[in-house]
This record gives C-alpha cells, structure tokens and sequence, in this order.
C-alpha cells in the first residue's frame, strides 16, 4: 500500500482552495458538486485524509469541471423502480463499484429513491438508506431524482405510467422493458425528444450485449440490410440444455426461471413474443422505420420436442430460436420462429444463455455480437451503460433518427418466405403412405434433399402411449413457404399421418 506523503496532500488542499477562490464557490459547493458529499471540504480541514482513489477522483472531478468537457460535476440522484432480479443486481452494482464509476465519470451516481411492490423482502442488497415510494408514478415525478430507471416490466401498468410521467417532467429514463418499447417506444422516445429528455434501453434487447450503442452510435451512416439472431437467454438456455442432456422442456424452463432467465410470465420466453419485441426495436434501429412488434411473425419453442433436437443433430443442425429481420421488395421481414442451423456456422456454437446478434451492413459486412442475453448482473450493466451516458451528457434520439423522420412498416407476408424446411410427419405404417406423401410434395413442385424414416419417435414424448406410426423426416431444398403448407394440407387430408406435422425452417449463414 502506499502512503500519502504530506506534501500529496497539501497540494491537494491547495488545488481545492484554489477552485473554490477562482469561482467564488462555498466548500459546502465544492463539496455537493464535486466530490459528492456536502461535508468534504470541512471534513478534509479537520485533518481526516482521503484515501488515494478518493483523491484522484476528486482532482479528475476538478479537471472535467475546468475544461468544461464534461458538464455536470454534481452527483446524480437516481430513483430505481422494481427491485426484482435485474433492480437488485444494479444496487449491487452501483455499491460495489460506486468509486471506480466516480473516477471514470469525473461525478457521482448516487440512489437516491426506490420502489417496489415490497419493502421489507430480503433481495441480498441494503436498501434502508434510500428514501422509499409505494408508487412508482410518485417517484417519477418527485423532481426528487436526476434520473428515473425502470426496471417494473410489463407493457402498460406503472411501467408505462411512471417511464411517461419522468419524461412529462423532463427527467431521463433508463428502461430494460422490451414489451413497454415495443407498444409505445415511438410514443415514448418522440415524449423524450420534446422534453429534451434522454430515454436509455440498452438492456431492453439481448441483455449485456451493447447492441443498441452499437447501432445507434458505433456504425455511423452505415446502412443495415440484415439484422438476426439469438435473442432470448431462456429459449436457448432450454434448446442447449435439452440438445446436451437429454433433459425435458418442463424441467429447463424451471431453472431458467430460478436462474432470474425467464420473463414473470414466461410465456413470453417460451412462445417467442419476448424475441419479437427485442426484434421489433431492432428492426427500427435497423431500418427507420416505426416499431411494429404486430407485425412480426412469430412461433415459440413449445413444440421443439426431443426427437426434433435428436434428428437435427443427426442431420448436422442444431436447434435455434432465431429473430430474422430485412428489408424486401414488399415491405420489412421480421419473423422470429425455431430455426435449423448448420452446427458449423458461428451461430450454432451460441449456447446457453449466451446471445448474438448479427448485423450485416453495406460498410463493415457481417458483425457478430455475442454475449450474456440474460440475468441479473448482465442486464444490469447494460442499465448501468445508459445511466453512465446520460450522467455524461450524450444526447442522441433514442431511435436513431428523431422520431417524427421513423417510416411506417410494412410487413412482408411470410407465405412468400424462401428457404430450406425441416418437415416431420407421423405417416401411418401401412403401404403407399410414404408414395403419397411424396406425390404431394412433388405436385407442390417442392424437391426434396433427404427423406429418412424411422420408427414412431413420438412413443419416446409423453403422453404417446401406443407406435401406430413411422416417423417420416423431409429435408427440402429452398422452396416457398405457401408451398410448403399447401402440401401439408394435402397429406392431411389424404388420411395418412397422424397428429400434427413439425414444420422448422432452416437457414444458412
Ligand atoms: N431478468 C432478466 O434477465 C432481464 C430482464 N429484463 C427486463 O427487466 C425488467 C425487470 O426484470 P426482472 O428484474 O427480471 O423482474 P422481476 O420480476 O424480478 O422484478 C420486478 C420488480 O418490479 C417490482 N414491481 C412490480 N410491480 C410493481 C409496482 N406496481 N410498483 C413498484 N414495483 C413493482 C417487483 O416488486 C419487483 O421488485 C423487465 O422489464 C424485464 O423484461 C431485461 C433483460 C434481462
Ligand atoms: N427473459 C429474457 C430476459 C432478457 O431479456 C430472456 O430470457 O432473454
């Protein structure tokens, strides 16, 4: 450890005397704007000597303040709404690592308020010395806070209610709530616009990876032509642990949700509207155009079941929730649906609750990013990113592009999709089921790159008690998707299969 030499500090004395001199400031001054404690300077005159770090970040404080370059020195009140998984890790956070962030930032973030829908749960975080709001909304809009995080979830309700009064009051917001933007983040950013106020969502989609920064601020005037990915912890955390285990659906999302993965609701996970929401921000960030989460199409993982992941594997794919948007001659796709992907590609060895988000673009081609989708301390640093840029004073439309310029989208039908199809039937065990079902394909003009049967590899499912079928795989080459469902009603009605058809599209990258 080293010593402070008496001659450290009187300078550092004599540097403070001397700010305070040339602008005519109290200590008590000095001491709230910046070195965040009203008492400092008092403190400091007593003889009580900070610590180096303290010291450096103080001199960096006065520096900043000097130059001008950074604005505001004074420390920032934040207000935290919701104490769940991701509330709780940011008060963790902003703990932990409060003197490092004062240093870099040249101020203090200090918690100043909270709420949530209990006061005394235990959440493993000291929250007694904040002042505490049953009501979100009042919080929002006490003029008692610098800035206002909402970490509540939920599309209407206190989310919103709160997220529009902070604005209404021209306090910045930092939100993680993906269904909250994807209904009203139009609504919302053009509110932040006319209140001058910042509105920060980079935990909003695929939780610690920085790609909204990314889109909005990294990759200046390039124009996006593809976003897609990996955008749900949960849903790849269940695919990747059923895929490597053997384990059921039910059981994985259980840990999900124990983990802090999974959605309160976790329909939301599983179903695939979690990943259309996160799409649909992306899209507009992508695109210009308005946030249209309705007009995504979208099919979850429920019915991904073991044989499906086992035939995959068998094939070379594995099994991945995807998030796909671009522009195309009649409009935005945004489709959002379990994929088949090479197990070689790049998107395949994402696993876990890892996401990636892939960005083609017209100036740096093909950019992957790949982190933690999911979970408390990930979500929570991306929070803290947004809160660190609006305590700097970075101004940027929180959709890119002011929200008055946002195109409407136009959705592209998805019965034009073309691609590669994944087919599995349960044909009846009995002669011409199979010539059958390939005259239908052929009639749908639909080649086809491998059929494989096997026996009835739903008795392995539950609930599935008797074989009273062969299990018959269809490997297309790329075809359109109108097609693709003609025939599958056709084989329907022949009477040869039973049960219902698994249709997984497939894509190459
Ligand atoms: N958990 C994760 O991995 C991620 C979560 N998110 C988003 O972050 C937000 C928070 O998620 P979690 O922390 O996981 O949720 P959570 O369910 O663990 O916590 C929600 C918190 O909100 C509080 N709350 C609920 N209703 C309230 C009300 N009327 N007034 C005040 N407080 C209220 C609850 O008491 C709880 O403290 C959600 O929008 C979620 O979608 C985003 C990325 C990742
Ligand atoms: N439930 C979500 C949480 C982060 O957005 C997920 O699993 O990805």
């Amino acid at each position: 450890m080293q010593c402070a030499t008496m001659s450290d500090i009187d300078s550092f004395k004599t540097s403070i005397e001397t700010f305070i001199s040339e602008r005519g400031w109290t200590p008590t001054r000095f001491g709230r704007e910046i070195a965040g404690d009203p008492l400092f300077v008092f403190d400091l005159r007593e003889g009580r000597e900070p610590r180096s770090e303290t010291r450096q970040r103080i001199a960096r404080a006065m520096q900043v303040y000097a130059s001008g370059e950074g604005g505001d020195t004074r420390p920032l009140r934040i207000g935290i709404a919701g104490l769940g998984t991701v509330g709780a890790a940011l008060i963790r956070i902003l703990t932990e690592d409060g003197d490092a962030i004062a240093r870099k930032l040249g101020r203090r973030l200090v918690v100043s308020a909270v709420s949530a829908r209990s006061r005394s749960r235990d959440r493993g975080v000291d929250i007694s010395p904040f002042k505490w709001f049953d009501d979100p909304v009042a919080l929002a809009r006490s003029g008692e806070i610098d800035l206002y995080v909402e970490l509540i979830g939920g599309e209407d309700g206190p989310a919103l209610a709160s997220v529009t009064a902070a604005l209404e009051n021209g306090c910045p917001v930092v939100t993680a709530n993906k269904a909250l933007l994807a209904r009203h983040g139009v609504a919302l950013a053009a509110a932040a616009e006319a209140a001058h106020a910042q509105l920060g969502f980079e935990a909003a989609v695929a939780g610690g990876i920085p790609v909204i920064k990314t889109l909005r601020e990294g990759l200046g005037s390039a124009a996006i032509t593809r976003v897609y990915g990996i955008m749900n912890g949960t849903c790849n955390y269940i695919l990747t642990r059923m895929g490597n285990e053997g384990i059921g659906f039910e059981e994985c999302l259980k840990d999900a949700q124990a983990l802090g993965y999974a959605e309160a609701d976790p329909t939301f996970d599983v179903e695939g509207f979690d990943t259309a929401h996160k799409l649909a921000i992306l899209a507009s960030l992508c695109f210009e155009t308005e946030i249209s989460a309705d007009q995504v199409f979208v099919e979850g993982i429920s019915r991904i079941t073991q044989a499906d992941i086992k035939v995959a594997a068998d094939l070379g794919y594995k099994i991945k929730l995807l998030g796909m948007a671009r522009k195309v001659e009649s409009g935005i796709e945004q489709r959002v649906h379990p994929t088949l992907v090479r197990k070689s590609s790049a998107i395949a060895g994402v696993d876990g609750v890892l996401n990636a988000v892939a960005l083609e673009t017209n100036h740096v081609q093909e950019l992957l990013l790949a982190g933690p989708g999911a979970g408390g301390e990930a979500t929570a640093a991306s929070v803290l990113s947004d809160i660190l840029d609006i305590a700097r004073g970075t101004q940027v439309p929180p959709l890119g592009v002011p929200s008055s310029e946002l195109k409407p989208c136009e959705r592209a039908p998805m019965r034009i999709h073309e691609g590669g199809y994944y087919i599995r039937l349960n044909a009846r065990d009995v002669p011409g089921a199979l010539a059958a079902i390939a005259t239908r394909m052929g009639e749908g003009n639909i080649s086809l790159e491998s059929v494989i049967q096997r026996p009835d590899l739903r008795a392995s499912e539950p609930g599935v008690e008797e074989e009273t079928s062969r299990t018959v795989v269809l490997i297309t080459h790329e075809t359109i998707e109108s097609a693709v469902r003609e025939a599958l009603e056709r084989i329907a009605k022949d009477g040869f299969i039973v049960g219902q058809p698994q249709l997984i599209r497939i894509e190459e990258f």
